[in-house]
């Protein structure tokens, strides 16, 4: 096996009314060096990695070995040294660079040659819902959907604009927070949270942050049943709107929350708010326009 390496991004689901369906890629990265070895040996290198203790618990590990065996292939042993950027359970799509990562690996270490539909198929089923994996795939901002037939996706070029994140301390299962949503929805409700992501799409088709700023912040799907599970929830969109952003949502199931500034603003949005949330990590984040890139090493 050619040595090689696995980056993935992060991403940020929903965007407001995009619940389950849209989602950007973000320039904080999972990634792994991988080259063959008689027996397993992992290395990892971050603090926002899970420990592991034993290898058949490594959570990218079983994914790629559920993925050779469903090609009926056995997953070799290998050296794997593993980096991220990416905090779990924070709302960054922790959870879904793995889940790319693991499917990514099967296909290099044993030569599966999955298309990139298979893999959207193979990570969707995993994570549940394509809003992170699509655009941790694939890279950009991604809207995409899961009907009887396919998984059905656009790329949708974004406008330009500053993309800050503000990650608090304490992360939040995404389990936790999708416990925390009704199970149905009353047809009016719908229509209209369905309407307003509608106009969003159109708004950021059209070029219209200032549009798409108000439409982001005015979901009806998740934001509502799951503010009151998220520290500062009101402070920051309503800081962040004073201080010049179009709009600020939250990322994924949160914690984190994320604003879109005109390009150039957001540097001073992230000194205000470092201020204003000293225990936060706030930091301006450029859109990841590659999704998860495979390179051979050496
Ligand atoms: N790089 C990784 N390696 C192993 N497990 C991971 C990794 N990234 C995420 N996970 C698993 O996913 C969980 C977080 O997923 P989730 O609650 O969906 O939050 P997130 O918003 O970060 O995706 C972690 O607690 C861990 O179990
Ligand atoms: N649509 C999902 C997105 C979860 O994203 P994560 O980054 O919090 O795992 C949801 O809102 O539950």
């Amino acid at each position: 096996m050619t040595p090689f390496r696995i980056r993935v991004p992060a991403s940020s689901a929903n965007v407001g009314p995009g619940f389950d369906s849209m989602g950007l890629a973000l320039n904080l990265y999972l990634t792994l060096d991988v080259s063959a070895s008689a027996t397993w040996k992992i290395e990892q290198h971050s603090s926002h990695l899970p420990e592991v203790t034993d290898v058949d618990n490594h959570y990218i590990v079983t994914i790629a070995r559920d993925i050779a065996g469903r090609w009926n292939q056995e997953f070799p042993p290998c050296k794997m040294t593993v980096w991220s950027d990416i905090p779990l359970a924070r709302g960054l799509g922790s959870s879904a660079s793995a889940i790319v990562a693991g499917i990514e690996l099967a296909d290099q270490a044993c030569a599966l040659a999955l298309t990139r539909e298979k893999k959207l198929e193979l990570a969707t089923e995993m994570e549940g819902h394509p809003d992170n994996v699509a655009p941790a795939l694939m890279g950009g901002f991604v809207i995409s959907t899961v009907t009887d037939r396919a998984i059905d996706w656009v790329q949708l070029p974004m406008p330009d604009a500053d993309v800050i994140v503000y990650i608090p301390e304490a992360g939040l299962m995404t389990e936790a927070a999708r416990k925390a949503l009704p199970d149905t929805y009353q047809r009016e409700l719908a229509a209209s949270a369905s309407a307003r992501s509608n106009v969003l799409v159109a708004s950021l088709a059209s070029g219209d942050f200032h549009l798409a700023g108000n439409m982001m912040e005015c979901d009806l799907f998740h934001e509502p049943y799951r503010a009151e599970l998220i520290p500062n929830y009101d402070d920051i969109r309503s800081e962040a709107k004073k201080s010049g952003a179009y709009g600020t949502v939250l990322s994924g199931s949160g914690p984190t929350m994320m604003s879109f500034a005109p390009t150039g603003k957001g540097e001073s949005i992230v000194s205000h708010f470092k201020e204003l949330l000293p225990d936060y990590q706030v930091a301006l984040l450029q859109i990841d326009h590659d999704g998860a890139v495979i390179s051979l090493q050496g």
